[in-house]
């Protein structure tokens, strides 16, 4: 079969395992250290949005994104990620969504790359917790591409690394700011959720399970 496409980029964080939860509880709770409330409304601005970055929603909602001095917010990100790792070192293969594996063997069955393009720098292990190790070509670390999504750096740094052409290229995601970093990059865009909130995206499936390579290839 001569497939369209050479690989696939997934976003991880609500794309392959559910870990918004997790960073929303983690956020709250730094957040209520230093006297901010959010909810999960307020949340869904967070997603796939890097670490610092969520810091500086959080506190420009709060108005106070000039109470802190660089230092000071590098230090409440970092507590915020201690508490999150508690959270997640807890993951086993049974945190995997369902389809997520029979879809990765469908893929190399088919000779197509697989690549993690994750704003997570926790990203390599919950590759490895979520047992899926041999699976990945490759994971992009989010800490050497310039710019985080909704700039295309981490769709492009993949294909780049492994050598494929950006119109071979089909990238999975589950929130806007990930959509919009696909289509900068040029690429195929696959949203997983709601279609009226990732309108952008070139086809949308309610959850990874649902997709299906036929409709893509
Ligand atoms: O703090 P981490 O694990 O490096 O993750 C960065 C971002 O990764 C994204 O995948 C998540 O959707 C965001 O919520 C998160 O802030
Ligand atoms: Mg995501």
């Amino acid at each position: 079969m001569n497939n369209k496409y050479k690989l696939f980029i997934f976003d991880m964080d609500g794309v392959i395992t559910e870990t918004s939860e997790q960073h929303y509880q983690a956020w709250k709770q730094l957040a209520n250290e230093i006297g901010i409330e959010i909810d999960r409304k307020f949340n869904e601005k967070l997603k796939g949005v890097s670490r610092i970055e969520s810091l500086e929603r959080i506190l420009e909602y709060a108005n106070k994104a000039n109470d802190f001095t660089e230092d000071e917010k590098l230090e409440l990100a970092t507590r915020k990620n201690e508490n999150y790792k508690e959270m997640i070192l807890k993951f086993t293969e049974e945190n995997l969504f369902e389809g997520v594996k029979d879809l990765f063997d469908e893929l190399k069955k088919r000779n197509i790359k697989i690549a993690i393009g994750s704003a997570s720098k926790n990203a390599p292990t919950l590759v490895r917790l979520l047992g899926i190790e041999n699976d990945i070509d490759y994971i992009v670390n989010p800490a050497e591409v310039k710019r985080g999504k909704p700039a295309p750096d981490i769709f492009l740094k993949a294909a780049e690394h492994l050598g494929v052409d950006i119109s071979e290229c089909i990238g999975v995601e589950d929130a806007e700011a990930g959509i919009e970093a696909i289509k900068s990059a040029g690429m195929f865009a696959v949203g997983i959720g709601d279609s009226k909130v990732l309108n952008k995206a070139d086809i949308v499936y309610g959850e990874t399970k649902d997709i299906k390579l036929e409709d893509l290839m």
